[in-house]
């Protein structure tokens, strides 16, 4: 990770925060609290399945980020996951870290309350899964799917959290920016991967790894296209690369109105 600066500074702020969290609450209360949940996680393989296959639009809810700063002020997640689930997203991602993103674990926790019995729409906790106990966390507070990032994680620690993952009935997208991190991923047993065309150390944008990654992902595992869409265009471009979702924060939550935002980029384009 020393290559990493942005990267080895947010592990560092989450290690710190895992502990924290783990002298509160041991993982034992939380083995407790997740025997006694009665809702299933919904999984996208299933939420996404029938129908005429088209692309799926995951929108992102995040208040800031440390390659934009500040991109939502007021943030109201509530309102904004609203117009998503109004507009047609097929999936809601919550940034849930508070030091780097502005947000909460609560944010995710209050959201499924209040918003996911009306909707079939599986939730993703977005943040910097590092070590089991989060995967635990983040079943107590409702998610369905969880983001691992191949970048800050072992073989090891990777294979261990897409299996505890798998047991407790989430789904863990995988998330990937290079041919090595793929590669990863599927040999760890990833059956959902996202490629994100964010480089997380320069934070530089490229479009073009969708299309060099695609033919490498074998068929049977979920693609899911990351980070720095914006128009009709690009969601059809991944589209036509036989992505079967994309995940859009930014361009949404720049938008007077996010909701209006993601009709917009639902629209036919030739
Ligand atoms: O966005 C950042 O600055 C960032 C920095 C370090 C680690 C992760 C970061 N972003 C996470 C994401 O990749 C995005 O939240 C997500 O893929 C949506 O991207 P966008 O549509 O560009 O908001």
């Amino acid at each position: 990770m020393e290559d990493h600066p942005l990267l080895s500074r947010i592990v560092r702020s989450k290690q710190t925060e895992v502990e924290a969290s783990e002298h509160v609450r041991p993982v034992s209360l939380l083995e407790q609290d997740v025997s006694t949940m009665r809702e299933q996680p919904l999984s996208p393989r299933v939420a996404w399945a029938g129908g005429k296959k088209r692309l799926r639009v995951i929108a992102e809810t995040k208040k800031k980020s440390p390659s934009r700063g500040v991109i939502r002020e007021p943030y109201d997640p509530m309102a904004i996951v609203s117009g998503y689930l109004m507009n047609g997203a097929s999936g809601i991602s919550v940034l849930t870290d508070g030091p780097f993103f502005g947000g909460h674990p609560d944010d995710l926790r209050l959201l499924k309350e209040k918003l996911a019995r009306e909707t079939r729409v599986p939730f993703l906790r977005k943040d910097f899964l590092i070590l089991p106990y989060q995967i635990w966390e983040s079943r107590c507070l409702g998610a369905d799917i969880v983001l691992l990032i191949a970048r800050i994680l072992s073989f090891e620690r990777l294979s261990e959290m897409i299996a505890l993952s798998r047991r407790l009935g989430l789904s863990a997208l995988v998330e990937v920016h290079s041919r090595e991190e793929l590669d990863m991923a599927l040999d760890a047993g990833s059956d959902l991967v996202g490629i994100n065309h964010r480089d997380l150390d320069s934070l530089v944008i490229d479009l073009g790894l969708s299309e060099k990654l695609a033919p490498h992902i074998p068929k049977g595992v979920l693609r899911v296209a990351e980070s720095g869409l914006k128009t009709p265009e690009d969601r059809k471009r991944m589209e036509d690369l036989g992505y079967d979702a994309v995940l859009v924060g930014e361009s949404f939550l720049t938008a007077p109105d996010p909701g209006v935002a993601l009709k917009e980029f639902l629209r036919d384009v030739d």
